[in-house]
């Protein structure tokens, strides 16, 4: 197959598709895939029998889950616009709003389905300002619990994120007790909380144990139905980026250029300034690098076992999340085909882009 080509690897996601029935099952929570974080429906099929359904952040995302991963629909978005909101309450079972303005801008046409607040808790896990819900003057929700107070019957329930890659189980624990002793009146008159996602509970040796029966324990504390929100612990691992080595040079390091870019094709790693991550090993250290014009485009520095030479296959790593939703056309470089590695081993190609996809992007 022609690379660059994402390839989705069903049996890698069927990792985390287990642990995520063991959760469900052991917590009695609900997991809604992010679709933020990962939106290629056609491993839709695959994830919905081990998921519950889906959140958005927009009335497509919203409309995409609804099409094409079905079961419940959760509509978020930051804020809803005035001509998109009559269609989002046709697609969503629970529709959450930002803030109280605009809950109550959409009163009446929301008024037909579940409604609920993104309540913002003013802490986080993350370690990057960036991506920080509880940021200083953060418009992610309302923190004021004298102020929900006064909407309090109009909602059934709190979409609540706050947690960024979080591995560790006792600072979730932690969190989740400020939660329940700052804003527990509050939560005994809702019927359902979204704990949003964040939570890396499919990452090696994460105690899945404690966290159902955390959660389990907040559930029956406040009755309410707990809904999880992941993007990453979803899909981490399950997918890579597929590329060759287009020319090599040495400016004083050995420079390997792919016929891919960073930029264009897993930008998160730009924006949050880290490394890709290839699986290798060796004395040979090379750089790889991407074939857009910008500078700074490259995956990182890696070791290999002999040196590389034009025409090496490469496998970068963790291409699924933030990854595939935020490609896109920098450059004009030629934009990854998608493939699905099968459970059998075969590889079916799903989708692959030219130039009609490239100019109809534009105009
Ligand atoms: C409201 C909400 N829910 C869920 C997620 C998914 O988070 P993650 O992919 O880290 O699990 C995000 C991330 O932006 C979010 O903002
Ligand atoms: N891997 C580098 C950090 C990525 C942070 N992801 C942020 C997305 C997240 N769900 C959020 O914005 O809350």
């Amino acid at each position: 197959m022609q690379t660059p080509f994402y390839l989705i690897d069903r049996s890698k996601l069927a990792r985390n598709m287990a642990i995520m029935d063991e959760l469900r099952h052991a917590s009695g929570a609900k997991t809604l895939l992010a679709l933020k974080c990962f939106a290629t429906w056609p491993v839709f099929d695959q994830m919905r029998q081990h998921m519950d359904g889906t959140t958005s952040s927009s009335l497509y995302e919203l409309r995409l889950g609804a099409e094409k991963f079905g079961k419940e629909t959760h509509a978020y978005s930051v804020a809803w616009a005035d001509h998109e909101i009559a269609e989002a309450v046709t697609y969503a079972d629970k529709i959450i709003f930002n803030s109280i303005s605009q809950l109550d801008r959409f009163d009446n046409q929301s008024a037909s389905i579940a409604r609920g607040l993104r309540l913002n808790p003013r802490f986080s896990t993350s370690g990057f300002d960036l991506a920080d819900p509880a940021r200083p003057f953060s418009r992610l929700g309302e923190w004021d619990a004298g102020k929900i107070e006064t909407v309090i019957d109009r909602i059934s329930g709190f979409m609540i994120h706050y947690n960024c890659e979080n591995a560790d189980f006792d600072l979730f624990d932690r969190q989740l007790t400020r939660i329940e002793d700052e804003f527990g009146p509050l939560l005994k008159r809702l019927k359902w909380v979204s704990l949003g996602g964040g939570i890396h509970f499919t990452g090696d040796g994460y105690p899945v144990d404690r966290l159902a029966a955390r959660l389990k324990t907040f559930s029956d504390r406040f009755g309410v139905q707990v809904y999880l929100e992941p993007g990453e612990a979803a899909i981490t691992g399950a997918a890579s980026l597929e590329v060759t080595v287009l020319d090599v040079l040495n400016n004083g390091k050995d420079l390997a250029v792919v016929d891919s870019s960073v930029e264009a094709h897993m930008l998160d790693l730009l924006i949050y300034r880290i490394s890709g991550r290839i699986e290798t090993d060796g004395p040979h250290q090379w750089q790889i690098c991407g074939k857009s014009c910008l500078a700074g485009d490259v995956f990182g520095e890696f070791g290999f076992a002999e040196p590389l030479k034009v025409g090496d296959r490469l496998s970068i790593a963790d291409a699924a999340g933030y990854t595939m939703v935020k490609k896109n056309w920098f450059n004009g470089v030629k934009m990854p085909s998608i493939a699905i590695r099968e459970l059998d081993g075969s590889i079916t190609l799903s989708r692959e882009f030219g130039y009609a996809d490239f100019v109809g992007n534009l105009g």
